[in-house]
């Protein structure tokens, strides 16, 4: 099928490319003249495993192009996907703007005679599925000076749940597709483009090798609305389980109960599962906290207080800062003592620092006068780039940033820093202090070379 992709970040360079794998022709229209540039290159623009592999790949096809110019590739489509960012704005509620852009464009490029599924990929508030017609409209007029013929076009939802670091696999592997079409015809075309996923019929990629036991993917056919909120709901679930995880984290420290124990404990129970129970400095990125903002503002439209997703967002708040009450306790005064950071994306696997614990860590630490040296194994470009005016410390290796350091905090649970013994980082410190906010090493053996060891619930 020929297919354009709104949108080349995260989300559209993902499905975009994957497509083209399973022999779609897909065009990817982006704003960003350099994105577009690196990606005709064979370049990724963002740390993801396996991309690199997957662009030299179809670019060998000719089955995936990127382009600015918005027209053409939209007139030949059959599915157009809006896959545009979708910040938070002051209130909370997401900024629609990139959204309206892309609608109008698609509106202005469309040409009578064929038809068009139009997708909110993007994560887009409950009902947007109507406002993005109208603005499609708008851009069909703005061209034409007349309304769009009634079958020319239709807008769908297909809510993503991919999560970064892993985006190709959850791609070609998800849980569930989720479609939700008014009309059938848009609702079948969906189906064709996704069908070598749900039937798990194509060849794995070398990288990306199929999960044993994989059957069919479920298919969920709905309605936009319900469609737009199971995204919301994911999301806000999947947060509310962390941050649940955490409240049990500070309770255990109080009672003396280890929470990794717990968490295995009430995991195995079925109804229950056991992911998502990971304590530690808190959930980040650019999604979970967005989407519970736009969740709760959406909620308090139609008059009702949320406040168990406000429970989800107060706790993530404070458990961001454990790690720097923890400094206090053990240092009292933060002034003038350097603090090592280790990891700085919000989770391994990616160089995304959107919404990442590691900022809102370095922000007190700096507020209270602390000194700051900072090591993650992909995302120093990222942080030097994005926040220029940041007085801190960058160091080129884990262990280099450990030197003068008065304490250490572990931020992101890179493989490469479970590698390093706990006495080297027990001889590397001025001062033997380690909060470890991923729990990533034993407490006993730590305590036991003399390290003041602090984790998060245990
Ligand atoms: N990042 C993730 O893991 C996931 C993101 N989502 C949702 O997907 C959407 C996109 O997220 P990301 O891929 O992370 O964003 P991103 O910021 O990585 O990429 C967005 C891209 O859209 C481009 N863009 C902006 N305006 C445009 C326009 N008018 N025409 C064409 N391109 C335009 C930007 O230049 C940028 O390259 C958001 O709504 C997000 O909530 C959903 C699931 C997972
Ligand atoms: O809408 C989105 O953008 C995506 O948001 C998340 O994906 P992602 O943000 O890539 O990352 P996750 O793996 O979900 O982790 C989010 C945060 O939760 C934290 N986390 C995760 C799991 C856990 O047990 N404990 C915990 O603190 C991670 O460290 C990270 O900061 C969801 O998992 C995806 O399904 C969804 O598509």
């Amino acid at each position: 099928m020929n297919v354009a992709v709104f949108g080349a970040g995260y989300v559209g360079l993902v499905t975009g490319a994957v497509l083209a794998e399973l022999g779609h022709r897909v065009v990817l229209v982006d704003v960003n003249e350099q994105k577009v540039e690196h990606i005709m290159a064979g370049i990724p623009p963002i740390f993801e495993q396996g991309l690199s592999e997957l662009l030299t790949r179809v670019r060998g096809t000719d089955r995936l192009q990127a382009t600015t110019q918005a027209s053409q590739a939209v007139a030949s489509s059959e599915i157009i996907f809006i896959a545009v960012g979708t910040p938070p704005l002051a209130d909370g509620s997401p900024n629609l703007e990139y959204v309206h852009q892309a609608a109008l464009a698609i509106g202005q490029g469309m040409v009578s005679g064929a038809s068009y599924v139009i997708v909110n990929k993007a994560t887009v508030p409950i009902g947007s599925a109507n406002l993005v017609e109208l603005w499609i409209e708008d851009g069909w007029s703005a061209r034409y000076g007349t309304k769009p013929p009634a079958d020319l076009f239709t807008v769908a939802s297909n809510p993503e749940f991919l999560r970064e670091g892993s985006a190709i696999h959850d791609t070609l592997y998800p849980d569930r597709i989720v479609l939700g079409a008014d009309e059938t015809w848009a609702m079948d075309r969906l189906t064709t483009l996704y069908q070598p996923i749900i039937a798990q019929s194509f060849v794995a990629p070398p990288e990306t090798p199929r999960p044993q036991d994989r059957g069919p993917v479920p298919v969920i056919k709905t309605d936009r609305l319900s469609a737009e909120m199971i995204k919301y709901a994911a999301n806000a679930f999947l947060s509310t389980k962390i941050s649940f995880a955490n409240e049990m984290a500070n309770i255990c420290e109080r009672v003396g109960a280890d929470i990794q124990t717990v968490m295995h404990g009430i995991g195995l129970d079925t109804r229950i599962g056991p992911k998502f129970l990971q304590a530690g400095v808190g959930w980040g990125g650019s999604c979970f906290g967005k989407d519970l903002s736009a969740l709760i503002y959406t909620a308090k439209e139609y008059g009702y207080q949320p406040r168990l997703l406000e429970s989800t967002q107060e706790v993530n708040k404070d458990q961001r800062l454990l790690v720097v009450k923890r400094l206090q306790d053990e240092l009292k005064t933060l002034k003038g003592r350097r603090i090592a950071l280790w990891g700085l994306s919000f989770k391994p696997g990616t160089d995304d620092l959107r919404d990442a614990p590691a900022l809102s860590v370095i922000g007190e630490l700096l507020r209270l006068n602390a000194r700051v040296t900072v090591y993650d194994p992909v995302a120093m470009t990222n942080i030097q780039q994005q926040y220029p005016d940041l007085d801190i410390r960058y160091s080129e290796s884990a262990l280099e940033a450990l030197d003068g350091a008065d304490a250490l905090v572990v931020l992101t649970e890179w493989d490469e820093f479970q590698r390093i013994p706990l006495a080297t980082i027990a001889q590397a410190l001025t001062q033997p202090i380690l909060i470890d906010g991923r729990n990533l090493y034993d407490p006993k053996e730590a305590r036991h070379l003399g390290i003041r060891y602090r984790g998060i619930g245990r």
